[in-house]
């Protein structure tokens, strides 16, 4: 029997997925790592500290595994997306990275909107600049550090970073390298133009590839390390979201995940380029080759209840270590209490700014609605509620651009508590299935490299082999009756806050 790893560099640490060659799950490791916060609304890491992780993650997959490492015939890479790696020609790491939920550079995005043309950035990159994407980033350090951009000699996305140290060599993905605002997302590949208009060059990014191509071998030491054999291919892996869908079977039309993780991602697949012509969803590369995909990203999905969890939920904590739960458990079980709506209580999650549907670094959480008997318990299931609201713009812009929706897969951390999945399946009003193996991305990238090293024919395949979907919640009439009207005040909320938080802002 052949193995086959997918590692992914998320946000909050990096996971590794063990699958066997039909495609079955067999373990995971985790291990963490830290965010550091500079500066209000700035998001950085170490990639040293990713790669440690990686190491330690690998080791322990393959011993939790019972597996001889010698039987690992491949490795996939995935990852937070949009990330950057600044690399001098030494391939020393030159700054910490700045990550996608960093919002610092709306003034760059403003500039190089100005610079190339709004027309010309949708026509070649389909995408308009958004904070969190890699240009504006790589322009800010332009501007603020010019002495770090003297020495860049390559840009990188995370996962990018983990295959250099893993194989020496550069290379990234389509599906990545579409959300970095430099990349032609019809034609597959790097764009020149948009490259070279900003002053930036082309030799700073690594060659392109499709997701399941192999891209390199691990490196001799790392072989010797683990005891791997000779010539492991790597494969080029994708964005965490586009392996996500891969290892969530979104790898047809009529197929949309709803993935509730620190941020929020609604993902649809489509055979050819749709865009939003307002810019409010992304649309980026797949990772199966030839088709791409459509995403609406909120930034502060499940990071809103952490935040509540970390900041309010003292008691939830306490209780949770008494009874050996999971505070979020603890939370659930309280919003359960609550009747929908909280009597009146809405939560707007735009905690850290917001991408889908507003595009506004501006944008500040808000509980809207508060009287004197409202308890922790609305307020627990209006942040889920308004969570859930957020996704389901990114669910309207998709079903507006003639997108079909005839299966929602639910997964991610959010997808856990069965409240928040009845919420989910009368928000959005659909069937909502559950995923037998939700390890999403890691999952996805392990088998785009068995897929890479010729064990199934396609993604497809692999999908269609590998992927079962489970449980199903049925949207609740009633309920979705109620939350019809409170989506229809929750929209017009944030039109009439907009001025108000710039203007917070300047005080
Ligand atoms: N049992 C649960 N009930 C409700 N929400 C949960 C539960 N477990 C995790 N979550 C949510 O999922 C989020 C983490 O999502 P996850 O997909 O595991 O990670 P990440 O996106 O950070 O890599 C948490 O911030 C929390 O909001
Ligand atoms: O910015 C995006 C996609 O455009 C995010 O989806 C990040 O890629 C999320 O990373 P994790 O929260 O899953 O680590």
């Amino acid at each position: 029997m052949e193995y086959f790893l997918g590692i992914d560099v998320g946000t909050t640490g990096c996971k590794v997925v063990l699958i066997d060659e039909e495609g079955q799950f067999i373990a995971r490791s985790v291990e963490e790592y830290p965010l550091f916060t500079p500066r209000p609304n700035w998001a950085e890491q170490n990639p040293h500290d990713w790669w440690q992780a990686t190491l330690q993650a690998m080791e322990k997959v393959v011993r939790v595994g019972g597996i001889d490492p010698a039987q690992i015939a491949g490795v996939g890479l995935t990852g937070q997306m949009h990330g950057s790696v600044f690399l001098d020609t030494q391939g020393e790491v030159l700054r910490p990275a700045i990550l996608w939920c960093d919002q610092r550079t709306a003034e760059e995005c403003r500039e190089i909107t100005e610079i190339v043309g709004l027309e010309k950035i949708m026509q070649i990159n389909c995408n308009p600049v958004l904070p969190g994407f890699t240009a504006p980033k790589i322009y800010w350090l332009k501007k603020h550090e010019p002495e770090v951009y003297q020495k860049v000699s390559k840009v990188l996305l995370p996962k990018d970073y983990i295959r250099y140290c893993l194989t020496g060599g550069f290379a990234t993905d389509v599906s990545d390298a579409s959300g970095t605002s430099l990349f032609d997302v019809p034609r597959r590949k790097w764009s020149s133009e948009l490259i070279e208009a900003l002053g930036f060059r082309m030799d700073w990014f690594p060659p392109s590839f499709e997701s399941p191509e192999v891209t390199g071998y691990l490196k001799s030491e790392i072989v010797r390390r683990f005891g791997f054999r000779e010539k492991v291919p790597v494969v080029a892996g994708g964005g965490d979201n586009a392996a996500g869908a891969v290892g969530t079977g979104i790898v047809e039309t009529g197929l949309v995940s709803a993935s509730l993780g620190t941020s929020g991602v609604v993902f649809a697949f489509s055979e050819t380029v749709k865009v939003d012509e307002k810019g409010r969803v992304h649309t980026f590369c797949h990772a199966v080759p030839g088709k791409w995909h459509v995403m609406g990203v909120m930034l502060s999905a499940g990071g809103s209840l952490r935040w509540f969890r970390d900041r309010l939920g003292f008691e939830e904590q306490a209780v949770s270590q008494l009874l050996g739960k999971d505070p979020y458990e603890v939370l659930s079980e309280e919003a359960a209490l609550a009747p929908p709506g909280g009597e009146g209580l809405l939560f707007l999650p735009y905690l850290t700014g917001e991408r889908t549907p507003h595009a506004d670094p501006f944008a500040r959480g808000v509980f809207f609605g508060l009287t004197l008997k409202h308890r922790k318990n609305e307020m627990v299931r209006a942040v889920m509620e308004g969570v859930t609201f957020g996704m389901r713009d990114s669910f309207e812009i998709i079903r507006e651009m003639g997108i079909p929706v005839q299966e929602v897969r639910a997964i991610g951390g959010g997808a856990r508590s069965v409240l928040w999945r009845k919420i989910q399946a009368a928000v959005y009003g659909v069937p909502l299935y559950g995923v037998e193996v939700d390890e999403g991305p890691a999952f996805g990238a392990a088998l785009l490299a068995s897929v890479g090293t010729g064990k199934f024919a396609s993604v497809e395949e692999a999908c269609k082999k590998a992927v079962r979907t489970t449980h199903c919640e049925e949207p609740d009439p009633e309920l979705s009756r109620v939350y019809e009207k409170l989506y229809a005040i929750y929209r017009d909320l944030y039109p009439a806050l907009r001025d108000f938080y710039r203007r917070i802002a300047q005080v």
